[in-house]
């Protein structure tokens, strides 16, 4: 099993949805996101639990989601819940379990343990929200600590909360939380996605967090209402411009033939410049992919 989803499987935009609400799964079917996270925690009151695990199982059964990744989210560690769903989780098999605050290295090897004795197929990943303050201490341990682990999700309301911080535009109280779980995902070649904007018709506000999630290097963004989607899509996918640029890249490196550094529209390209242009490409390609 590589230690990273499959390259360039696109997460531009996943989206949460209470498993709970048939409506939601029903719709989901036909937005354009890249994912989707069935949940069975925050979003789902304690009574609807058992019925929200079962529809979440049967929504992954149906394959009516296409192309789409989907995953399930569980309940936490510690909860009445978490067996039960992690083992039903593993058993319908999605792309990924969500876990939420998985708070050491240690939990990721319990739960991957679990999902294996559960008989979680291998296309099966863990995917681990890092939302208190343990976890970002400990980010880049739970990153390394299984190849069964894809990917890392923020969980910036829990963080915000344990922080006693407050939400606020540009996010200055968790900029360390954000770089810190990015350094973490990248040393240990997995993907990561940002956390939620709370506020859906904040449009303006919501589009300057992506380009900022984009900017810090997340691969793309967690989002809880179909109309933050496609503004999730553009601010994760390479731009028009940066195509074209890396294109120029790869045809000034191949004119170059072997020299170790040439010029692009006067500026200086060398082999990292070229090895950045090709995963633009590769990016791009995906995308272009799923729109075929
Ligand atoms: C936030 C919402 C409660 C708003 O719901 P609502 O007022 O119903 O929205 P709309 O009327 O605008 O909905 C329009 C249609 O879109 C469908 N819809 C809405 N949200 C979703 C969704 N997430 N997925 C799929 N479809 C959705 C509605 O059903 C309407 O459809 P139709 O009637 O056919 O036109 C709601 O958006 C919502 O529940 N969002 C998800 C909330 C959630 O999952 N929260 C938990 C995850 S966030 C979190 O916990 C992060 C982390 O742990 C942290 O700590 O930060
Ligand atoms: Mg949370």
């Amino acid at each position: 099993m590589s230690a990273s989803a499959t390259p360039f499987t696109p997460l531009r935009s996943v989206l949460y949805m209470p498993s709970s609400n048939g409506r939601a799964l029903e719709k989901a079917k036909s937005i354009a996101c890249d994912g989707l996270i069935l949940d069975l925690e925050d979003a789902v009151a304690p009574d609807a639990k058992t019925a929200a695990r079962d529809a979440a199982a049967a929504a992954v059964a149906s394959g009516a989601y296409g192309r789409r990744t989907v995953t399930i989210r569980v309940n936490g560690l510690g909860t009445p819940w978490h067996d039960a769903d992690l083992e039903a989780a593993a058993q319908a098999g999605p792309a990924g379990i969500v876990v939420p605050k998985v708070n050491s290295a240690d939990e990721v090897r319990g739960l991957v343990a679990a999902i294996e004795r559960a008989g979680a197929p291998d296309h099966t990943r863990l995917w681990a929200m890092v939302e208190t303050p343990q976890a970002i201490f400990d980010a880049r341990e739970i990153a390394a600590a299984s190849d069964r682990l894809a990917v890392l999700v923020m969980g910036t309301n829990d963080l915000v909360k344990e922080l006693y911080a407050e939400h606020v535009p540009g996010r200055g109280p968790l900029l360390t939380a954000l770089q810190t779980a990015v350094l973490a995902a990248r040393a240990a070649g997995v993907e990561i996605l940002d956390g939620v904007y709370n506020d859906v018709q904040d449009t303006d506000g919501f589009l300057a967090e992506c380009r900022q999630g984009r900017e810090l290097g997340f691969d793309g963004k967690t989002l809880i209402h179909p109309g933050q989607v496609p503004g999730a899509n553009e601010a994760f996918a390479p731009g028009e411009q940066a195509v074209e640029d890396a294109r120029g890249i790869l045809a000034a490196w191949e004119a170059g033939q072997g020299a170790g550094v040439v010029t692009y529209q006067g500026r200086m390209v060398e082999n990292l410049h070229v090895e950045s242009a090709r995963r633009t490409l590769a990016i791009h390609e995906s995308i272009l992919a799923l729109q075929a």
